[in-house]
């Protein structure tokens, strides 16, 4: 796949390697750093997020390298010294990558990405890693909603016209696919990602024959597999009668799967279609249905109890229509200072909400031990291990009177180690398993944080020890500039 697994190495932003040349000139260029991903709301006002992009992040830190063509780029548009360039073209990312995994729940406000290494390479992977991170997991999240919404039946993913541009809608079809959609109708998809394929036909089928009954007849003489799309002309009066005629005029040489709505009311066209369908010998003839559909339509839909079976979901999904930005931030949250020792770093703001949390850090998923089901996420210090503890206290980071203690509980780190010092250490599970999983995790959380409209807060806490180490950096910082303004050093 050519185009989406080409060198990125230069897909970041301009600031990204001008930081990387100040530190170089520095001589800092090797001081060691982490940075952590996260988002600060949950997308669509969903009650949880679904963790997709890991592949591409992976291909994309393997390929990591400045040709010679690159340099000679930085060079000529580029405001960088020769020894900078030197520096650029041995460059080789060795540093260490923690992620949350394919398919997995993540929330707002907690790491679910850590980059560690040296400060220039951290530095440089932040663009990408936004970039990939923030629209897989927000299509994965919408598929799970627009999942959740139609329950069982089959789901198949339309989007690739509406895509921006390429790369998103293959991306965006596996993204897709991991968050519960059954097949997609792009086929580039279909062959490097190995998610089935599905195709029914357009309008310009029956537009090309200018009658229902010679198109479909046509398509039937050449496909075994038969869905018609009824819609051209006239969906009771032409399309349907003609779907039936040309179904029991080929009898057993076709399949006739089924007929394709693709506008007008769909409550009451599914119903009279179904009707017809059945009268007519066809019950097991599905109806699909397509049109700017998304969750809250086929919720509608459903609640009309319409007869709809197959659902075909393009523009509403691939374009996350209602939330086209997750909006996952990158922030270092430690470096090494001059005596070679970690620091713990923070970005501070007048809106609470973003305000960083210092320090490296893991998160702990946390599940009541008889049922398994979930009781919230727990954010530590990477060095803490609640599972050593015999019970854990969970406090909310703002209203902290809201709190419990847990004595039988379980612990699963969500942060696995991809790469190790540059060397990939991760066996990434095939797209099936990721999917599988995904499923199986979402069954563990409490409906309450399932449903569609005003789900619940799912628990998104600190450790004591990083609430405290929170507090006090916020503290020393306001009192460091607080001391510089009053010494007349820190004019602003
Ligand atoms: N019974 C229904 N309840 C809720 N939403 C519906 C219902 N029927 C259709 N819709 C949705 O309403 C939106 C508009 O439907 P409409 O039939 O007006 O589409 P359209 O694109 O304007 O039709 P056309 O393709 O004929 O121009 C679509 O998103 C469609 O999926
Ligand atoms: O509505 P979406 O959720 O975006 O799903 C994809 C749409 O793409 C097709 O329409 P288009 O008008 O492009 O072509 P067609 O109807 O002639 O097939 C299809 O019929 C769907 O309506
Ligand atoms: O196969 C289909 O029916 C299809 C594919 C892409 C877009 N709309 C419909």
């Amino acid at each position: 796949m050519a185009e989406i697994f080409d060198n990125l190495t230069l897909h970041t932003d301009a600031y990204e390697i001008n930081m990387m040349q100040t530190y170089f000139q520095q001589g800092k260029q090797n001081r060691r750093s982490v940075f952590e991903v996260y988002f600060r709301k949950m997308p669509f006002g969903n009650g949880f997020g679904i963790f997709a992009g890991l592949e591409h992040v992976i291909n994309y830190i393997k390929d990591i390298n400045f040709t010679d063509e690159d340099i000679a780029f930085l060079r000529k548009d580029g405001d960088y010294s020769e020894s900078f360039l030197k520096y650029l073209s041995n460059f080789k990312f060795q540093g260490t990558i923690r992620s949350a995994v394919e398919g997995d729940l993540v929330f707002n406000n907690e790491p679910i990405l850590q980059v560690e290494g040296n400060v220039c390479e951290c530095q440089l992977v932040e663009t990408a890693i936004l970039n990939i991170v923030n629209y897989q997991t927000l299509i994965a999240t919408k598929a799970a909603r627009i999942r959740l919404a139609c329950d069982k039946d089959p789901l198949l993913e339309f989007g690739s016209r509406r895509a921006q541009e390429t790369s998103a809608s293959l991306w965006g079809a596996r993204a897709a696919y991991i968050g519960g959609f059954d097949a997609t109708s792009n086929v580039l998809a279909g062959k490097e990602f190995g998610i089935p394929i599905s195709g029914t036909h357009a309008h310009s089928l029956v537009e090309f024959f200018q009658d229902d009954y010679l198109a479909f007849k046509a398509y039937a003489e050449s496909h075994h597999e038969c869905v018609f799309l009824v819609d051209t002309f006239d969906t009771i009066k032409s399309g349907v009668p003609n779907a039936i005629r040309v179904a029991k005029e080929m009898g057993d040489k076709i399949n006739f799967a089924g007929v394709r709505i693709d506008s007008g009311d769909m409550a009451y066209l599914s119903k009279r279609v179904r009707e017809m369908l059945d009268d007519a010998g066809f019950p097991n003839a599905k109806i699909y249905a397509s049109n700017d559909l998304d969750e809250q339509t086929i919720t509608s839909l459903k609640m009309q109890d319409a007869k709809i079976d197959v659902w075909g979901i393009g523009t509403k999904l691939i374009t996350c229509f209602d939330q086209p930005a997750l909006g996952a931030v990158y922030k270092m949250v430690s470096a090494e200072n001059d005596e070679g020792k970690m620091i713990d770093t923070i970005k501070l703001s007048n809106n609470a909400e973003k305000v960083s949390t210092p320090g490296k850090k893991q998160v702990w998923r946390i599940t009541e031990k008889k049922d398994g089901k979930s009781e919230g996420d727990y954010i530590s210090f990477s060095d803490e291990d609640p599972r050593k503890q015999q019970s854990i206290y969970m406090f909310h980071p703002q209203f902290t009177y809201i709190n419990k203690t847990l004595n039988d509980f379980d612990a699963k780190p969500l942060l696995k180690t991809i790469f190790e010092d540059g060397e990939l250490v991760y066996n990434q599970p095939s797209l099936k398993s990721i999917k599988e999983f995904s499923n199986k995790v979402l069954s563990s959380l409490w409906p309450e944080y399932k449903r569609e409209l005003n789900p619940q807060e799912y628990p998104v806490d600190l450790s004591l020890k990083c609430w405290q180490n929170k507090m006090e950096i916020i503290k020393d910082v306001h009192e460091t500039i607080k001391n510089k303004i009053e010494k007349g050093k820190g004019e602003l």
